[in-house]
C-alpha cells in the first residue's frame, strides 16, 4: 500500500447499554427486576456523585436511564487501539459495579447474583442498543452521505453482526446475523425510540457545531469480540474517509433497505438478491465486496494507513470470504457471529441438542455475559480462541486512562482530580466547570485539543480548594 497522508483524524465514541438480570441462587423467583438490579449497580455512584450520570477517570461517561440499561460512552478517541482499549474498560468498570453490588448482596443474606450482558435483547423481546459515533465535516454533504452509509449498515452484519437465534417463518430456531436487524424501522430519523432508525440525525455535534457534525448510528449489534469492534469502526472510518475526499457509494442504494436488513440477517450465506435502486440486483457479499474494494484503492492512492487500518482491510476481505464459502471457521476468532456459531454448533454436535434448546440458549447468552468469573469470553480470550488486539494490561489501564491524543485526556484529568481532592466537577462533553463560584467554566469545543493551558489553570485551582479544608469540600 503505497498512499502518503494519514487518515483524516476523526473523534470516535461508542455508547453500549447493558442487559442486567440478577439469577436467583435458590430454586425460587429471582430476588429483583432488572429495575431493581440496575438501581443496586449504581448505587455507589449516586451515593458518590448524587446522580447516576457521571464521567469517570477514563474520560467516559457512565449513566443509567429511567428503565434498566445501564449504558457506558467512551471517551472521544481517534486512535482505533484507544477505541478498543476504551471500549473494553466499559465492560470492566461494569464488571467491577456488578462484582461490588452481588458482594453487597450477600452480605445481606441476598442468594441472587446480578449479570451484566452486553447483547441487544432482553428475555421480555426488548431490544437496546450499541451506538457509534463518528465525527464527520459540515462541508461534507451529510445528508447524501448518510443515505449512502445505509446499504453498508443493511449489509455489514455478515462481519460484524453479533450472531442471533430465532425463530423463522415456520417457527423453527435458526441462527442469523444479527440481532439489532429486527429492530430496525427506519433508515434515517431525528427520533430514536419510535421511529427506530439505522443513523440518528439529531443535530448534536458535541462540537464546533459550524464545522462538524456527529454521525450518529445506533443500528449495530454490541461486540464481544475485538476483531468485531474493530472491524465495524475501522470500515465506517475508512468509509467515510473515501466520501469525505470525493468518493461515490450512490450507485449501490437499495430500493428497500428495511425490508433487506431482514432478509440479509436471516441468510447465513449472504447470497439472498436485494434489489437496487436502479432496478439491478446484488448479494450482500458482492456489495459488500464493492464497498471494500473502492476503499482499498482509495487506500492505495492516497493513504499510509496504520497497522490497525490494514488488518481492518484483511479481516474484512477474509470475513467475505469466510461467508462465501461457508467456511465460517476461518474467522471464528475474530467475528462474533461466527465465534458464537462454532461454539453452539460444537456443542450440539456433542450433545445432540438443537437450536431451541434452552440449554444452547444458555450458553449463547454466557457468551454476551461481562460479569467477572461467568462469561466465555476470558477464557475463550486465554485459551487463543478469540483473538485480541489490544492486551488486557492496556484494556485496563484505560479504566483510569483516558486517549492520550483528544479532548477526553483533559476531561480525565480534571475528573480524577476532582475525585482525589473530593471536589464538585461539573462536567460534560463539551466543558468542565469547578462549583466553586469562583472560578470560570472551561469550554471544550475542540474535540481534537488534548493540551489547553486553561485546564492547566483549573488543575491548580482544584489543588488550591483542595487544601482548603473549607472550601468546595463535599459532605462526607
Ligand atoms: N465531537 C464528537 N464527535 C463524535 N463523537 C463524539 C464527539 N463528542 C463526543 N463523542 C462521543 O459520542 C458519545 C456520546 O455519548 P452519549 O451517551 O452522551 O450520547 P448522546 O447521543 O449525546 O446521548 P444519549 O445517549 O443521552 O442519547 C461518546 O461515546 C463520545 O465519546
Ligand atoms: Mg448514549
Amino acid at each position: 500500500m503505497s498512499g502518503s497522508r494519514p487518515t483524516a483524524r476523526r473523534i470516535i465514541g461508542i455508547e453500549t447499554e447493558y442487559g442486567i438480570t440478577c439469577a436467583s441462587g435458590t430454586a425460587g423467583p429471582p430476588p429483583m427486576d432488572a429495575d431493581q438490579a440496575a438501581r443496586a449497580l449504581f448505587d455507589p455512584i449516586i451515593q458518590r456523585g448524587r446522580s447516576s450520570n457521571v464521567f469517570t477517570r477514563s474520560g467516559g461517561r457512565l449513566y443509567l436511564d429511567v428503565g434498566s440499561h445501564p449504558e457506558y460512552a467512551t471517551a472521544e478517541c481517534d486512535r482505533l487501539e484507544d477505541l478498543l482499549a476504551q471500549d473494553r474498560a466499559g465492560d470492566l468498570i461494569m464488571a467491577d459495579l456488578a462484582d461490588q453490588a452481588n458482594a453487597r448482596l450477600e452480605d445481606r443474606g441476598v442468594t441472587g447474583r446480578i449479570h451484566l450482558l452486553k447483547n441487544n435483547l432482553d428475555a421480555e423481546g426488548n431490544g437496546f442498543g450499541c451506538h457509534e459515533n463518528y465525527l464527520v465535516r459540515r462541508s461534507g454533504s451529510f445528508w447524501q452521505d448518510a443515505q449512502t452509509l445505509v446499504p453498508h449498515l443493511v449489509t455489514r452484519q455478515i462481519l460484524v453482526g453479533a450472531g442471533h437465534i430465532a425463530p423463522d417463518a415456520r417457527g423453527r430456531a435458526r441462527y442469523c446475523f444479527s440481532q439489532r436487524a429486527d429492530q430496525t424501522w427506519e433508515a434515517l430519523s431525528a427520533a430514536t425510540t419510535r421511529a427506530r432508525p439505522m443513523i440518528n440525525t439529531r443535530d448534536e455535534p458535541h462540537a464546533d457545531a459550524e464545522r462538524y457534525r456527529r454521525m450518529h448510528i445506533i443500528v449495530g449489534d454490541s461486540s464481544i469480540a475485538q476483531g468485531s469492534t474493530l472491524l465495524k469502526a475501522g470500515a465506517m472510518d475508512l468509509l467515510l474517509d473515501y466520501l469525505e475526499s470525493g468518493g461515490d457509494l450512490s450507485d449501490l442504494a437499495l430500493a428497500e433497505p428495511m425490508r433487506a436488513i431482514r432478509e440479509v440477517s436471516s441468510d447465513l450465506r449472504a447470497a439472498v438478491a436485494l434489489e437496487l435502486a436502479d432496478g439491478r440486483t446484488i448479494t450482500p457479499v458482492d456489495l459488500q465486496h464493492e464497498h471494500l474494494e473502492r476503499v482499498t484503492a482509495h487506500v492505495q492512492a492516497e493513504l499510509d494507513p496504520t497497522d490497525l487500518q490494514r488488518q481492518v482491510l484483511d479481516l474484512w476481505g477474509r470475513g467475505l470470504e469466510a461467508v462465501r464459502s461457508g467456511r465460517y471457521e476461518a474467522v471464528a476468532a475474530e467475528l462474533d457471529w461466527a465465534a458464537k456459531l462454532q461454539l453452539l454448533t460444537r456443542y450440539t454436535q456433542r450433545t445432540g441438542a438443537r437450536l431451541d434448546d434452552p440449554r444452547v440458549a444458555r450458553l449463547a447468552l454466557a457468551y454476551h455475559d461481562v460479569t467477572s468469573g461467568e462469561g466465555l469470553r476470558p477464557r475463550l480470550e486465554r485459551a487463543g480462541l478469540l483473538r485480541r488486539y489490544i492486551d488486557q494490561e492496556a484494556c485496563r489501564a484505560a479504566v483510569t486512562r483516558p486517549p492520550a491524543t483528544t479532548r477526553a485526556r483533559l476531561r480525565g484529568a480534571a475528573v480524577a482530580r476532582a475525585e482525589d481532592l473530593r471536589l464538585d466537577l461539573s462536567v460534560d462533553w463539551v466543558s468542565l466547570r469547578l462549583d466553586d463560584g469562583v472560578c470560570r467554566p472551561v469550554s471544550l469545543t475542540d474535540p481534537f485539543r488534548a493540551v489547553d493551558e486553561r485546564v492547566d489553570a483549573l488543575l491548580a485551582a482544584m489543588d488550591d480548594r483542595g487544601l482548603d479544608p473549607g472550601a468546595g469540600m463535599r459532605p462526607a
